[in-house]
């Protein structure tokens, strides 16, 4: 895309009532555009105001939409709205969002259903969740609005899904939280990082505001959320390389383990599934779970009650979760090997699949080296 459409964007935004302070629009390899600092930034900088006049929201949906949509979700009347929208002013907010190329090779939504069926499986959830919705949204816009090719209607809500923010009206608060979504221009090239700026609102503005200090040419970034890496991939296409928030599901390889007793006490204590690991260790539920696999039950429940000091069984426990760490890293290689066999989709699709794997891999060799086993 080239740097015009963003100039122009920058134009008519700013003769809106936009202000950007210090901040300003640039490509960035692997990223799209994002923002950067123009000038040396103190923490506490208002750098970005967009006016709430310039949100597209529930309230700004022209009347028609709305009221034909009205069991509809927010998300389904934007990305109607999106469709049916031929204003010229919208046409220029347009010509910067990612192309339908840039989310057919991105948005795991938009792979090959053999690509999907080997991401791993706490994305193959995120995603069957995503599709739910969309095909939800797809029947209510099409069965009131006909015209509405499907192609245009995925593209928009695509775009709806990626790029929208929390904010609420004293009209809006009532809905439910996912329908607390609004479309702004500019700030909507922000893109996500864990060390955020800060971002708030009032009936006037929406406003954004340094968390720290930067540099000129640094790029400025807001939090999309404490998301995982499968997550950022299902629902915005890119994974990041650190991740504080990302983690593994490790469900399929310590609940088989359990006899139908050993779920039931599990289950009765709320500690049935859920088990996780991240970038450092594996969480206490599946420490319990594994416990109760080494221990008899009189001595596991003293652990829980805290009679037992859980150090005294460690190592027969972290035994046991190499075991499991062992059989987790043995299914990553099978898919390593799976999506490099694998010809369906584009090489970009297939690179993506294979990083996220790479990724799982490294956490489970970096806890399986922290056991002393
Ligand atoms: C709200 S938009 C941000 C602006 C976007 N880069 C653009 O060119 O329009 C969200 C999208 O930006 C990209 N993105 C955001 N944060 C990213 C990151 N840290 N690394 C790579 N891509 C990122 C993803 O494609 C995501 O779906």
């Amino acid at each position: 895309m080239e740097m015009e459409a963003v100039e122009r964007l920058l134009e008519w935004a700013t003769a809106e009532g936009v202000i950007l302070d210090g901040i300003k629009p640039q490509h960035l390899p692997g990223r799209g555009i994002g923002i950067v600092a123009t000038r040396r930034l103190r923490a506490d900088e208002r750098i970005l105001t967009v006016p709430t006049t310039l949100l597209r929201s529930l309230e700004t949906t022209p009347l028609h939409i709305f009221a034909a949509l009205t069991n509809a979700s927010v998300h389904a009347i934007l990305a109607a709205s999106m469709c049916l929208e031929t204003s010229a002013e919208f046409d220029i907010w347009c010509a910067v969002l990612p192309s339908r190329e840039e989310f057919a090779a991105n948005l795991p939504i938009c792979w090959p259903p053999s690509l999907q069926a080997l991401l791993p499986s706490a994305a193959q959830a995120i995603l069957a969740q995503q599709r739910a919705k969309s095909d939800r949204d797809w029947s209510a816009v099409s069965a009131a609005f006909p015209d509405i090719e499907r192609d245009d209607f995925l593209y928009a809500w695509n775009i709806v899904n990626s790029r929208t923010f929390y904010h609420t009206t004293p009209e809006t608060k009532g809905l439910p939280r996912d329908d607390h979504m609004v479309l702004q221009p500019v700030a909507d090239l922000f893109n996500h990082g864990a060390d955020g700026c800060l971002v708030s609102f009032d009936d006037e503005e929406y406003v954004f505001t340094t968390s720290q200090e930067h540099e000129a040419g640094d790029e400025l970034f807001i939090r999309y959320g404490a998301h995982s890496n499968d997550f950022l991939l299902v629902e915005y296409g890119f994974a990041l390389a650190a991740n504080q928030w990302d983690e593994a599901r490790l469900d399929e390889y310590v609940c088989p383990l359990l006899s139908e007793s050993q779920k039931q006490a599990l289950e009765d204590r709320d500690y049935w599934g859920k088990y996780t690991l991240d970038a450092e260790s594996v969480c206490y539920r599946t420490m319990t779970a594994l416990r109760l696999l080494c221990l008899d039950r009189k001595r596991w429940l003293a652990v829980l009650a805290g009679t037992r000091d859980e150090d005294l069984d460690k190592d027969v426990v972290d035994a046991k979760l190499l075991d499991v760490l062992n059989n987790f890293e043995a299914n990553i290689a099978r898919h390593i090997a799976m999506v490099d066999a694998a010809t369906d989709g584009t090489q970009d699709m297939r690179d993506i699949l294979r990083a996220r794997w790479v990724q799982m891999k490294d956490m489970v060799v970096t806890a399986a080296s922290s056991l002393h086993v």
